[in-house]
């Protein structure tokens, strides 16, 4: 066996990144972001790359299995999740509520878990790549198209964060606010220009659901017969998420998550043919089973860092091919590592039947030396050995110097708690909010 590939060490970075007002149903997005950049060097000196949600739920987990993993040989990615087993607390704990974020449905110990453990599974496989001279997605079996679609991800948004929610946080991103059906579109045509984006995704649960209809409408009218989405994050009843599937069956290629859960979501998906995706109510393995045999989701968002990484997103596919449920994939707030990530598996999964979200347009910063371009709406898959990307060392310094600088308060994603600098008597909303 090859002593190179073993662990000599690993780093953990965490960093505050810059993310505009982009408003969900749970509030607004803070000025800063947390994430976690994991680095995992070898004996053999080569450096992989993974990256992560950086709330500290999620540094306190990595921290245990980053002083675990010397000694561990990176080709072992089954005895890594053993490992993460073993030391990242009780797996049987669980919490029913949803996440701090309010949008990741149902938290347990397993998904924060799998959420970690995702991060240092990429950084295997690109250390791994770069030690053979293989991108990952050879190591996954191979690519199967040369180029992965992505749709643009459009936000109801403010022109700026508000007035107090952070000292250096009130310069205008030049986006503009997009809090009608004309500020969507003006957006949508900005995504649709500057990075040929062909399918749009609005982020819903923001404005009463006919205000959204309206918006969905209009970007029917400037883009006609091309794919739109609409994800309310399970903010609608029943009742409301029929009469929206009823207004916008003719122009919705699919409805995300219109209400909280797999028996909304199955009684919504009796009663319309519209089909509903999800990234809320099946996040992980055992979610499955009665969401699939209830039909409540005819399209699955796979999601990396929720599945546990890049082969587990693969057995995700697999699951969904046997069964005939769609398979799209689903992003928030990240940078290019991850964004690398996503691509090298998006290439080698057959049945990836829709442009895949992700927030990166969104980012201004990054930790890789040079940034991702979409052209036609795509990313050229990268056969460059492992992730195909560098570490910008002087860029992960200043953002981890901002985190080490915080007070606290940005640490932690908190949508309901920057939503209180512009509406101070803001709450969480109940869901159904409509
Ligand atoms: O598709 C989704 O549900 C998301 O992307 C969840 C995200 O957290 C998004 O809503 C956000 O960041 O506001
Ligand atoms: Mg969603």
């Amino acid at each position: 066996m090859d002593s190179a590939l073993t662990v000599d060490q690993v780093r953990l970075t965490p960093i505050l990144i810059a993310d505009p007002p982009l408003l969900n149903t749970q509030g607004v997005h803070q000025p800063y972001t947390p994430r976690l950049i994991v680095e995992v060097i070898t004996a053999g000196g080569v450096v992989g790359l993974g990256e992560t949600y950086g709330d500290g739920k999620y540094l306190q987990l990595a921290k245990p299995l980053a002083d675990a993993l010397p000694g561990h040989r990176i080709t072992d990615v089954n005895g890594l999740f053993a490992l993460a087993d073993q030391v990242c607390g009780d797996s049987h704990h669980t919490d029913t509520g949803v996440d701090a974020g309010g949008l990741r449905g149902a938290q347990t110990l397993d998904k924060l878990r799998l959420s970690v453990v995702s991060a240092f599974e990429v950084a295997f496989l690109d250390a791994l790549g770069r030690h053979r001279g293989e991108p990952v997605h050879e190591l996954l079996g191979g690519k199967v198209r040369d180029a992965v679609d992505y749709s643009a991800y459009l936000f109801y948004r403010w022109a700026a964060h508000p007035a107090g929610a952070h000292r250096d946080a009130t310069v205008d991103d030049g986006w503009g606010e997009a809090v009608d059906p004309a500020g969507v579109v003006a957006q949508a045509r900005r995504f649709a220009d500057t990075y040929g984006f062909r399918s749009f995704k609005l982020k819903g649960g923001v404005f009463a659901p006919d205000e959204e209809i309206a918006a969905i409408r209009a970007l029917a009218e400037e883009f006609p017969g091309q794919p739109l989405r609409l994800d309310p994050n399970g903010a609608w009843s029943v009742e409301t998420s029929l009469y929206v599937a009823d207004q916008l069956g003719d122009v919705l290629e699919y409805l995300e998550d219109p209400a909280t859960g797999t028996d909304l979501m199955a009684r919504v998906a009796a009663g319309t043919s519209v089909p509903l995706a999800t990234n809320m109510c099946v996040t992980a393995l055992p979610e499955i089973a009665e969401a699939f045999r209830r039909d409540a989701v005819q399209v699955v968002l796979s999601d990396h860092h929720y599945w546990g990484g890049l082969r587990r997103t693969q057995e995700l596919a697999a699951i969904c091919r046997a069964f005939g449920v769609g398979l799209s994939m689903h992003s928030n707030t990240h940078l290019g590592i991850s964004l690398a990530a996503m691509t090298q598996v998006a290439a080698t999964v057959p049945n990836l039947d829709y442009a895949c979200d992700s927030h990166y347009p969104w980012q201004t910063e990054d930790v890789i030396t040079a940034r991702h371009t979409f052209e036609g709406g795509a990313l050229t898959v990268s056969d460059a050995p492992g992730l195909g990307v560098e570490l910008d060392r002087d860029a992960l310094a200043a953002l981890h110097r901002r985190w080490a600088e915080d007070d606290g308060t940005m640490r932690e994603r908190d949508d309901a708690a920057a939503m209180r600098k512009a509406h101070p008597d803001w709450q969480r909303p109940a869901l159904p909010r409509w």
